[in-house]
């Protein structure tokens, strides 16, 4: 499991663990290990350049430090100061020490565009809304030069806590950062501009809470999770999964939320609904039922909503079974909210930003720039499980515990009824047994891995991503 830690909580610890330590060891280790990843990405350091942008705090004395390794090493290092008077007085001292220079007043644009990697020691976890105009100046441009770029532990001008932007920040390359994740790196916007991230130990481990306030499912952990049949299983202790979708409209919703649902491990899948025939002339061992979900027999979870048009009383009846429930699309705008927050059984809601950015009376915009506290809001509101999809994407309980961020997707996964396939797959691990958050989260990582499989750079359709997901399942288990 990758975690992320947020500001206040990395603060904390990092108290705890300096107070045992003498003056200035965190700061070396994080210098050491910034230093010896800027090393390896130059690959040559003698004659190399490289600029320092540094701000006023500590995030630019772990630069000048780091800084001061490669001149030692003979890289040519520039610091361009944002603020002189108040510059870490220990890291220029040291980078002056190993023959690092700082960049005349007014030169800083042609120092930047010369060098072969900048590194950005512009702000860190100490960092306050967007960039000032001269930090914003810098961050610029470093993005026209050609240099390579390395973030000293976040991307200066990305929120650390939330992933939010706002205004210019820097786009880097790699991130180098300390002692944990932060959970801007994990969540876009913010994660974009973090290039591939490297956490570097400096001992905070231990001092840091048991629970995380956002968690990354690795392979060991979805495979911890994914129900694997015994000798005893038969079909209806695996778990029947039930589908209450597409219209007359939509039948394809139908057809693809069954082969999701197929892939995911209940064992079986039973249809309700308008688009039985094309269902089972596609896949002929769905249990069609012609009756409405109340009576179509035993069902462990239910999805309702992928193309199902305005077929609201489906919908309340799905939501009146006393068992977990899957809502997705059409399903999210006829859910009675009242309704949701009234069931005792685990209910999963799964949006996109638009549908999202509906149910909270919001522009998309918004979501999307504030995926975290948007997947929060609704759980909390719908006192219910939100899996946010996106790029990043985002599980968030009403109970609380920590959000989960899944980010094995790739672009595209942007496909007409990709959805579908995700809602089917989290529904069958639902039925499997799952709670809300490990079916949402199992079941995005999932998808997010079998649409890589089936696109492997090339446009797909969501059957393909479907088909992959057996693939995908084998990757997780190997
Ligand atoms: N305390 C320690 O021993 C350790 C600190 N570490 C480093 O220290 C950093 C935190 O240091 P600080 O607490 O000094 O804070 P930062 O250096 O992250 O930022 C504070 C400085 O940035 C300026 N600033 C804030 N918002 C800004 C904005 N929007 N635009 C431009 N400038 C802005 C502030 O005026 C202040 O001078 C971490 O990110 C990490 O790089 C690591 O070395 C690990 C150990
Ligand atoms: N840019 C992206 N990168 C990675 N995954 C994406 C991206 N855009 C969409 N996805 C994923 O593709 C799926 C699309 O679902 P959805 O928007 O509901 O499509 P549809 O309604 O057509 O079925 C979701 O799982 C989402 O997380
Ligand atoms: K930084």
């Amino acid at each position: 499991m990758r975690t992320a830690y947020c500001v206040e909580t990395v603060r904390s610890a990092e108290r705890e663990l300096m107070a045992r330590l003498r003056d200035g060891a965190l700061m070396q280790r994080a210098a050491a290990g910034l230093g010896a990843a800027c090393a390896e990405l130059l690959g040559r350091v003698y004659g190399s350049r490289v600029v320092l942008l540094v701000g006023s705090g500590d995030n630019g004395g772990d630069c000048l430090y780091a800084g001061a390794r490669l001149a030692r090493r003979g890289a040519g290092v520039t610091a361009v100061l944002l603020a002189p008077d108040r510059t870490h007085a220990g890291g220029l001292a040291a980078l002056r020490r190993a023959g690092g220079g700082v960049a005349r007043p007014g030169t800083a644009e042609a120092v930047i565009e010369r060098a072969d990697l900048v590194v950005d020691g512009i702000v860190g976890i100490g960092g306050k809304g967007g960039l000032r105009p001269d930090a914003a100046a810098l961050a610029e441009a470093a993005e026209r030069a050609r240099a390579a770029v390395v973030a000293v532990d976040l991307p200066s001008g990305v929120d650390a806590d939330t992933g939010e932007v706002h205004g210019a920040a820097v786009r880097a390359d790699l991130t180098v950062t300390f002692g944990t994740h932060k959970p801007g790196l994990l969540i876009d916007p913010a994660r974009e501009y973090a290039g591939s991230v490297r956490l570097v130990d400096i001992g905070l481990g231990p001092e840091l809470p048991a629970e995380a306030e956002l968690e990354a499912l690795q392979h060991a952990d979805v495979a911890a999770l994914l129900p694997v049949p015994g000798s005893e299983s038969d079909k209806y202790r695996r778990g029947v999964v039930g589908i209450a979708a597409g219209s007359a409209r939509y039948p394809g919703a139908a057809v693809l939320a069954v082969s999701g649902a197929l892939r995911g491990g209940a064992g079986a899948v039973r249809y309700v609904g308008p688009a039985g025939d094309a269902v089972i002339s596609r896949f002929p061992e769905t249990l069609v039922s012609d009756k409405g979900p109340r009576k179509a027999g035993r069902v462990q979870a239910w999805v309702v909503g992928p193309g199902a048009g305005d077929d609201a009383a489906t919908v309340a009846e799905v939501l009146a079974e006393d068992v977990p429930v899957l809502i997705d699309a059409d399903g999210l705008r006829l859910a009675d909210r009242d309704t949701v927050r009234a069931r005792t059984a685990p209910t999963l809601m799964t949006p996109h930003a638009g549908e999202a950015a509906a149910l909270l009376g919001v522009a998309r915009e918004e979501v999307e720039g504030a995926r975290l506290a948007s997947v929060r809001e609704l759980a909390g509101r719908y006192a219910a499980t939100v899996l946010l999809k996106g790029s990043t994407t985002l599980v968030a309980d009403s109970a609380g515990g920590p959000v989960r961020v899944n980010a094995t997707g790739t672009s595209w996964l942007a496909t007409a009824g990709s959805g579908d396939v995700l809602s089917g797959l989290a529904g069958s691990l639902l039925a499997a047994g799952l709670s809300a958050v490990d079916a949402g989260s199992a079941a995005a990582y999932l998808h997010g891995l079998a649409g890589r499989f089936a696109a492997d750079g090339a446009p797909v359709g969501a059957h393909d991503v479907a088909e992959a997901i057996p693939r995908a399942w084998r990757d997780v288990r190997d």
